[in-house]
């Protein structure tokens, strides 16, 4: 599957969720849970792919991996923002600099 299928697929999943109910869904429960709960998602996941990558085998970073974009997607989804706010944001940067991009930040 296109990768940017595979994550307007699941964005459309992640919003028609929010009119489901939390004991059928495990999105659903997270969202009714809120922000703090969906942001400690968001950190251990960012802790598993960081012990994952420290593994010779590929297979458990990516598997975490997936798990980190899957939380950071929830997490956008909650705040009404969609999915266009990060392409468009990764999209902005292309051919800029990384560098100039970091110096600009310091400002
Ligand atoms: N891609 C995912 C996906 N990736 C990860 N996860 C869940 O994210 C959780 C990861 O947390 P952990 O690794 O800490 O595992 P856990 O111990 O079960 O988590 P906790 O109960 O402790 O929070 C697991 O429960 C996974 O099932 C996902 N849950 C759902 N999706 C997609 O969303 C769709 C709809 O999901 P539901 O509405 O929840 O059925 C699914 O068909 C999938 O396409």
């Amino acid at each position: 599957m296109n990768p940017g299928d595979v994550l307007t697929q699941l964005y459309a999943t992640l919003e028609a969720r929010k009119n489901a109910d939390p004991q059928g869904s495990y999105i659903a429960s997270l969202y009714a849970k809120g922000t703090d709960a969906i942001l400690k998602k968001v950190g251990e996941e960012a802790a598993e792919t960081i012990i994952a990558a420290k593994n010779p085998e590929s297979a458990p970073l990516v598997y975490e991996l997936a798990d980190l974009w899957f939380h950071s997607l929830v997490l956008l989804a909650h705040k009404d923002l969609p999915l266009t706010a990060l392409t468009d944001e990764l999209a902005r940067r292309f051919g800029q600099s990384g560098l100039a991009e970091k110096a600009a930040r310091s400002k």
